[in-house]
């Protein structure tokens, strides 16, 4: 028997960021593992239209919760949302609800976080620093309470190339920006934005620090851990391989380039693709809560949850296995055939967008508006670019995470844990994880039937006969244009015609010989 499936058993366990990407599968490895589990708590606002209840019927009806279902068939019976949000004082949970939180939770997964790289400074403080803070005072005043396990990112201290599994001082305290965004407005925020962020790319990263040094001065007695992920991917293994339903990290710019938007981007190559799956971050997430409950490390311990250290994978492997899978499985109705390539410098990557990218969205738009139709496909690809510019970052850099304590958590676990609870990334074979997730992205991200890919086959060779008529087309107006225009062009021309002619003359001649 698995002794930390053992451990969860009659636990109860809140989860912030439960309807998010790592939150759902947290939550259902929970219960698939520990059907015993006596009731998850979720902290969930109202979104959509949707109300809660709504929300939560939706997760456990979807695809990823089949199989919890056969093992807890009483599974919504075991979740209980709570009305609460994170950027709201105490967040706006009801007393009677706070006070039941208070009094029975076990284990806290805080998983909620605005992961948008745009967000303004006010509102990753607010989420991402402040509400950690608020969770810590909550969790303070919880009697039961044995684990509180903090998610963070490896990336938030990548303004550093080598990074361990410590928490690194931000030169501003935390305290002093809770407090400054109180009282500052938005105009003097913008203004100092750039100097508090320093050599990190955004505001997320910077809050996600700020957020660590907040769980280590406010922890108190409390046994907290930090889990920081990587890039975190579809799912290798659990529930079933290749999972995703949002178009963070790479799922967008799968699809981006599947559908045959996406021709260039601006990439280091040989940098480390340092993608993990959302399983494997799962599985060390709740062996973590388990560790810090059993053994009360004395100390905050940090676990990285990366890939590039231990089975190394690249931005240019992944490319090439992104598009022989999709070569394999093509996705619907694609804009042009894909076709993707790596630039390297400024120059290559702006001659790219304009050739590659806008001047056929232009061309597309100009078709939609003689056939009478709204314009968007300009549209789109300048957010799509706007988006990648904010990705970039990230795939032109390389960094080295330390994974001591996760190697060690790893060897402290049985080895019925280390088969049900795997995240031994060693074990992780990219080209197979990369063809499922790229399957994955096709059927749950972009919902499109495996019975389609004949005729997305078909699609795609209309789109390789018209950029072939597009080409001669092309070819045949600027030599037309040339030839009236330039006697240089016309000479040149006379030459080719000519050296063809003797050439063939001479292979005429040369066979009649032999016959
Ligand atoms: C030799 C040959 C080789 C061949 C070569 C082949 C080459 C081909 C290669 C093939 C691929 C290989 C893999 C390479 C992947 C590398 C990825 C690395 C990522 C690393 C990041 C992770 C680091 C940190 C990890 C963490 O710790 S945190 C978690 C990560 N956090 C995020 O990833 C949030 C990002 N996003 C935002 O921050 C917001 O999205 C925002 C961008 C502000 C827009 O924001 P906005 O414009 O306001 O609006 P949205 O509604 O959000 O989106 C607006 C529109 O863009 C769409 N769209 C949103 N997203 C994405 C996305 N990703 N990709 C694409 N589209 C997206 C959305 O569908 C909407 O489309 P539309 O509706 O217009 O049609
Ligand atoms: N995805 C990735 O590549 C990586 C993620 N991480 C970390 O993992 C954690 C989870 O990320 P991920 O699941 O991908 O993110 P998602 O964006 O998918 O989920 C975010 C979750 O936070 C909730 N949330 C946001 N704002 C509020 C609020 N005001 N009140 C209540 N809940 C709120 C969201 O709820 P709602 O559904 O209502 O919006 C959602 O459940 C984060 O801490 C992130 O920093 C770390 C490294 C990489």
């Amino acid at each position: 028997m698995s002794m930390i499936a053992a451990f969860y058993s009659n636990k109860s366990v809140l989860i912030t960021g439960a309807t998010g990407f790592l939150g759902k599968v947290l939550m259902e490895k929970l219960f698939r593992t520990s059907p015993q589990l006596k009731v998850i708590y979720i902290l969930v606002r109202p979104k959509s239209g949707q109300t809660l209840q709504e929300r939560v019927f939706q997760i456990l009806n979807s695809k990823l919760f089949e199989k919890v279902k056969e093992v807890c068939p009483n599974v919504h019976e075991k979740i209980r949302p709570i009305s609460a949000d994170l950027n709201q004082r105490d967040f706006a949970i009801s007393k009677e609800d706070m006070q039941e939180l208070l009094s029975c939770t076990n284990i806290i997964f805080h998983c909620a976080a605005t992961v948008r790289f745009d967000a303004h400074l006010r509102e990753a403080v607010q989420l991402n620093v402040t509400a950690t803070q608020q969770l810590l005072l909550m969790a303070s005043q919880m009697p039961k309470l044995e684990a509180f396990i903090h998610i963070s990112t490896a990336f938030s201290n990548c303004n550093l190339s080598h990074i361990d599994e410590v928490i690194y001082p931000c030169p501003v305290e935390p305290r002093k920006i809770i407090d400054s965004m109180e009282w500052l407005d938005d105009s003097i925020i913008d203004e100092i934005t750039p100097k508090l962020i320093g050599d990190r790319p955004n505001t997320y990263t910077y809050t996600k620090a700020l957020g660590e040094v907040v769980v280590q001065q406010e922890s108190r007695n409390l046994n907290v851990a930090i889990v920081r992920p990587s890039i975190v991917g579809a799912t290798w293994q659990e529930p079933f391989p290749g999972w995703v339903d949002n178009l963070n990290g790479p799922s967008g710019l799968i699809i981006a380039t599947g559908k045959g938007f996406l021709r260039s981007i601006k990439a280091t190559p040989m940098a480390v693709a340092d993608v993990i799956p959302v399983d494997t971050v799962v599985n060390l997430t709740i062996a973590v809560g388990w560790y810090t409950a059993v053994h009360r490390p004395k100390s905050t311990l940090i676990y990285h949850s990366t890939s590039g250290n231990l089975n190394p994978c690249n931005w240019h492997k992944m490319g090439l296995q992104v598009l022989a899978t999709i070569e394999k499985i093509p996705f619907e109705s694609a804009f042009r055939r894909p076709n993707a390539d790596f630039t390297t410098n400024n120059f290559t990557t702006q001659y790219w967008n304009a050739v590659s990218h806008r001047a056929p969205a232009i061309i597309y738009d100009f078709y939609l508006r003689l056939t009478g139709r709204k314009p968007r496909m300009l549209k789109l690809m300048n957010r799509l670019l706007r988006t990648i510019s904010m990705l970039e970052y990230f795939i032109n850099h390389s960094w080295e995470w330390s994974t001591n304590n996760t190697e060690m958590l790893l060897s402290e676990l049985s080895p019925e844990d280390q088969r049900v609870f795997n995240f031994d990334v060693r074990q992780l074979n990219w080209l197979e994880y990369i063809e499922n997730y790229v399957l994955g992205v096709k059927k749950y991200l972009l919902k499109e039937d495996l019975a389609g890919i004949p005729k997305a086959k078909q699609h795609l060779k209309r789109l390789r006969n018209i950029h072939y008529l597009f080409n001669t087309a092309l070819f045949l107006i600027i030599w037309r244009l040339l030839i009236a225009r330039s006697q240089m062009a016309r000479n040149i021309w006379f030459f080719i015609v000519s050296f063809c002619y003797k050439f063939i003359s001479y292979f005429r001649a040369s066979s009649t010989l032999k016959v």
